[in-house]
């Protein structure tokens, strides 16, 4: 706790579009010649970073005799990105193969979104939830076979002591953004969101530098980025990847070689996760990107239609008798 943010609000502007998939899309669409040198770009891309569709067999060959444990993010994984973010609602059919997947694997949720939030989208009580970028961990509300009573409720909040003030600032940002409009707060409990989808670009400068003034009376916070969001949370030493691992951990996988976890998500802060899986040499990160992007991810979906086509891909490799399964044997 206590690292001083040093924000240059040029700076933030810059990454801000950067991170605008909207903006990189408009921008590709502008002139044919444009659009097919951004189809060049993303081929070019995804053979560092292959589908994880085309290559679902090589994946879980990789899988041998272990257990596979599904972190699934949700903005842009589960749900397309719209709009207004009390909108964001995911399919029923997206629904229906995460509840499959649950069946089968244990499966968490890490999303930026605060726990309830979060939940009262899924609706799924199998699952384990990492709300506000996995800074309030909660286990599943109902039994299955990979989940113990012990793990039952809530397991970790390592950013308790800082709720004042995050609902300080939260007051704050809500009045001042005010002033901006097509901008919003959204209240994650342990971190804020500062959305800026609807907000005309002409003002954009002045409310990083609004929401930059108002941090410098907090330097025990720190902002992250998203797509089209600053976000604010604590300086504390924690974040997807943290909670990635201490779900492993909860779960009895924490030293274990015999685990292969698969992180799945589209934005900034699931790099954290990416970031573990590639240093414990374990498991799959797969990015959700429709246009080229710098990852510590290992493979790649375009979309959430994808992402339902993944999981409906490995609830139906499960069920396969083995005799129909190359790899299926050496499944746990
Ligand atoms: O970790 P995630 O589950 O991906 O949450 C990250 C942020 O997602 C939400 O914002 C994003 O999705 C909105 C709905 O599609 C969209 O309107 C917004 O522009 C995106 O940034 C959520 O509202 C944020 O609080 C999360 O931090």
């Amino acid at each position: 706790m206590g690292k001083q943010n040093v924000i240059v609000p040029d700076q933030w502007v810059d990454s801000m579009r950067a991170s605008s998939p909207t903006h990189a899309k408009a921008a590709a669409v502008l002139s044919g010649s444009q659009e097919a040198s951004h189809d060049d770009e993303y081929h070019k891309w995804v053979k560092q970073y292959p589908s994880a569709l085309s290559n679902f067999d090589d994946i879980f060959a990789a899988s041998k005799g272990i257990q596979i444990v599904m972190f699934l993010d949700y903005d842009g994984t589960l749900s397309p990105i719209v709009d207004d973010p009390d909108r964001a609602f995911m399919s029923d059919a997206m629904r229906e193969v995460v509840r499959d997947a649950a069946r089968h694997f244990p499966t968490a949720i890490v999303s930026g979104r605060c726990r309830d939030k979060v939940f009262s989208f899924v609706r799924l009580r199998e699952l384990y939830y990492a709300g506000s970028h996995g800074m309030d961990i909660k286990g599943p509300s109902k039994t299955t076979k990979h989940t113990k009573a012990k793990r039952k409720g809530v397991l970790f909040q390592p950013a308790s002591v800082f709720l004042p003030m995050i609902d300080e600032v939260y007051k704050t940002l809500l009045r001042k953004t005010e002033l901006f409009p097509g901008s919003s707060v959204e209240n994650n409990t342990f971190s804020l969101s500062v959305h800026y989808r609807c907000v005309d670009d002409k003002i954009l400068s002045s409310l990083f530098e609004m929401v930059k003034s108002v941090l410098e009376d907090y330097p025990e916070l720190r902002r992250t980025s998203g797509k089209k969001v600053l976000e604010i949370r604590p300086s504390i030493n924690w974040d997807k990847g943290k909670a990635l691992e201490f779900l492993l951990e909860s779960l009895g996988f924490g030293d274990r070689t015999d685990v292969f976890p698969v992180y799945i998500g589209d934005d900034c802060t699931d790099e954290d996760a990416f970031k573990v899986l590639r240093d414990r040499g374990q498991g799959a990160g797969i990015l959700v990107s429709d246009i080229p992007k710098e990852t510590h991810a290992s493979y790649s979906l375009r979309e959430p239609a994808e992402v339902k086509e993944f999981l409906s891909r490995l609830v139906e490799w499960k069920r396969l008798p083995s005799s129909k399964n190359k790899y299926k044997d050496a499944m746990s």
